[in-house]
Order: C-alpha cells, then structure tokens, then sequence
C-alpha cells in the first residue's frame, strides 16, 4: 500500500481549478441582434429594441416547451414552464463563427487530448421564458457520444429573475445574462457554454421575457489541413499531477509492488452498446481529460473501464467491464446469476472503495478478482440510475449517459526503476 502521504500528493495534484462552465458577453452588430422566424409569412423581431407587443408575437409563434422524463417526451408546468420554437422555424442573424466564440470554447473547455479537437455548434432551438417561467434541474439530454456541451445565447430582452444555476460536485455558479449585457456599452449578447452532464436549472422569471437560443456543442477531429496548426492547450494542472505522479513513480517506496490504481470520472459520458470504451477516451471533459493524458503521457496505458453495481449486498464491490453489456444503470443483482455471467465475459470483480482486502474481494470470484487502489473515488455521486431515468432537455434519443472510471497498472518498482 502506498503511504497515505504519496496518495494525498497524488490526489492533491488532481485538484483542478478550471471550471466546467464558460460565460460572458459577446459585442455584437446591431443586426446580430435580429431574428426571422415563422414560415410562410415569417416575421422579425430586433431584440435591441423589441417592444412587448413584438415578444407577444414570438410567443404566438411558439409552441410550449416539453421536456425528456425517460423514454417520454412530456409536458409538464410543475418541472418546466417556457416556450419553444424548433430550429427549422427561425433564422437567427447573429454569426456564430464570425464571433470568434468557438475559439474561446474550445480554449476554455477542451483539455488533454482533446485539446486538438474542434468543436462544432449545431443550431438547436428558441426559447422563451415569460413571467413565471422556469426549468428545473436537469442535465441535457445526450445526443451523441460525442456531444460534450450545451451553448445558449441570451438576448438582451428585459427582464427579471431567469438566472441560470449550474452544479457540479460542490460548486454551484449562478450566470445572470441581464447583469451582464446591460453593463456593456455596445449591444452585446450574453453566453454560456457548458458540458452538458453539468446539472442545471432556470430560476423563475419575475417580470419581461428572458429569449434564448440553445446550440448543441460536439467535438470534431479538426480537417487535416487545420491540424498543423492547432496548439495543444496545456494547462498547470496537467503539470502538477504529470510532475508529482513522474515524481512518485521514480521513488521505490511508491507502490513497491505495483498496484492497480483508479481514478472515478466527474463527468458522465453519453454511450450505446456499440460504444467501445477505448473511443470514450478521445471525448473526455476537463479534469477526466487532464488524468488521462498524464497517464498517457507516463505511458501507463490508461483504460477507460465500466463497473457495474451490486447495490443490494453493499456498495464496495462491482463487476468491472472492458466493454458496455448493459445499460450503465443496470444492477445486477435486479438479475439472478448475472453477476458470474458478468465475470465469464471478461468481468473483473473489484472493490469500489478503500480499505477491502483482495481476500475479500475473491470471494467474489476467486478467478478474476482484482483490487484497485481509487486515487480519485469511483462516484456515487452520479448515480446512473438516477441520471438516465430522470430528467433531461428532450426525450432520450437512445444514448446513455454512463460514469467510467480510469485503470491504470503501476509496474513493481523494479520494472519501472
Ligand atoms: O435557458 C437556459 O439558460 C437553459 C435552458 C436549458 O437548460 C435547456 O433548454 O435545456
Ligand atoms: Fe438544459
């Protein structure tokens, strides 16, 4: 076992300070600030100087906002109140690319390898939040795995209240777009960008109408022409944990033996059955991102690894999987046998916390049992039963979202000495 000392270094050197939101204004021309919509007869509506009557008429135009619960789609006022208007049915003047916006996004929220990623925004919808409306908290609905954010633009309508609060782990961030375009001098449009596992919700609007238009973010592997040129974007907490794990891995008394060490993701990842864990590692946010680089980088041989969950008989071992057999929030135990079945296909029964020993854990199977030292913990937090039946922006379209976790095998001393 590594001395509490070298695995509190290590874990310090994971704390990472960027955040997994990205907000502010963006100056605008003024006709940025227009909007076509309808179809046969389409209207328009400037937001620098709309009048209540021209939001009245965007309102006629839209439909009420439903949202995903499951496999259905709903209306529901007691969980979301707003109005929606798909993409096909407006046209918006504002030039995403021309604004120079993507760069910042991509600068602010792609790390480690995926720092030579591109993202692509696809144009998703309109909404409205008129007095007394809200959105709960939710996460976005995952449309591909490799879809990694959410992007709404806020109008500079007047209003009141409409606040969107952002959680994750212990952090919550309260973005006010009102605050912020009204301190600009030129007309601006406020954003903010976020990954769409982040947990958020739309306080309720007081007063005006608070106009809103969302972009689905997904990560390209940029043409080939454009990837000479692109910087890897390195961050001091790369530095940290690659300096102190480089520093631990040439000191003998660091895990003399070798070890199996695991690091629970923070983020949750949209995935199909056909989704090969191996390819989740090229999508990875922030400081799940940062962690896998490092180990890359160490060559350690980082793998991207299921467990699923025994939850009756307590929550210190699971079945750990090279691939996805079942929905990420299956429980095995819901399923007589399933657990051995598991462990015939390649399953691995290990301990999801510290402080169990191997014996322990062989019980479970004495053929292919392993113990895992968690630098990070495997997390509870983001229970996958609770993520995928409840809510989300839209009806599920068949992805799931799924909590991995990083293994990486710490040869004896000897070998790496
Ligand atoms: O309007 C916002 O700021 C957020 C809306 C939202 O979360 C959604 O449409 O999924
Ligand atoms: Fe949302």
């Amino acid at each position: 076992m590594p001395t509490p000392t070298q695995m509190e270094s290590l874990r310090n050197a994971i704390s990472y300070d960027r955040l997994p939101v990205c907000s502010g204004a963006v100056s605008s021309p003024p006709e940025a600030l227009y909007l076509y919509y309808g179809k046969e007869k389409p209207r328009f509506v400037n937001f620098g100087s709309a009048t209540p009557e021209d939001l009245d008429s965007l309102v006629a135009a839209c439909d009420p906002a439903t949202f995903g619960r499951g496999d259905e789609d709903v209306y529901d006022e007691s969980y979301r109140k707003a109005f929606k208007m798909d993409a096909a049915n407006f046209a918006v003047q504002f030039d995403l690319a021309a604004s120079g916006l993507i760069g910042t996004l991509e600068d602010r929220l792609l790390q480690g390898d995926t720092g030579n990623m591109k993202i692509k925004a696809e144009l998703y919808k309109l909404n409205v939040y008129d007095k007394d409306s809200f959105f709960k908290a939710h996460r976005d609905t995952p449309r591909g795995t490799n879809m990694i954010g959410s992007l709404m633009i806020i109008y500079p309508t007047p209003h009141e209240g409409g606040e969107l609060v952002l959680r994750h782990k212990d952090h919550e961030w309260k973005f006010d777009a009102k605050s912020l375009t009204a301190s600009q001098v030129s007309p601006s449009l406020a954003y903010v960008a976020f990954y769409s596992d982040i947990e958020h919700e739309v306080l309720k609007v007081t007063s005006g109408r608070r106009v809103t238009i969302t972009y689905n973010l997904y990560l390209e592997v940029p043409a080939a022409d454009t990837r000479a040129s692109t910087i890897i974007r390195e961050v001091k907490s790369i530095s940290n944990l690659q300096r102190t794990l480089q520093g631990l891995l040439k000191s003998p008394e660091f895990l003399p033996t070798g070890a199996t060490l695991g690091f629970g993701l923070v983020h949750l990842y949209p995935v199909t059955f056909n989704t090969k864990l191996r390819d989740l590692a090229n999508y990875l946010k922030g400081e799940d991102a940062n962690v896998y680089q490092v180990c890359r980088e160490l060559r350690l041989q980082p793998s991207v690894r299921v467990i699923y969950d025994d939850v009756q008989r307590g929550s210190r071992f699971g079945i750990m999987m090279e691939k996805i057999v079942k929905n990420p929030s299956y429980h095995y135990e819901e399923e007589e046998g399933y657990e051995d079945r598991l462990i015939e296909i390649g399953g691995k029964a290990v301990n999801k916390k510290e402080g169990v020993d191997l014996s322990r854990i062989q019980e479970r199977s004495s053929t292919n049992a392993e113990l895992i030292t968690w630098v990070s913990p495997f997390n509870r937090r983001t229970k996958l039963h609770d993520v995928n039946v409840t809510y989300g922006n839209e009806v599920s379209v068949g992805y799931m979202y799924c909590s991995p976790c990083i293994i990486v095998s710490i040869p004896p001393a000897i070998d790496r000495l």
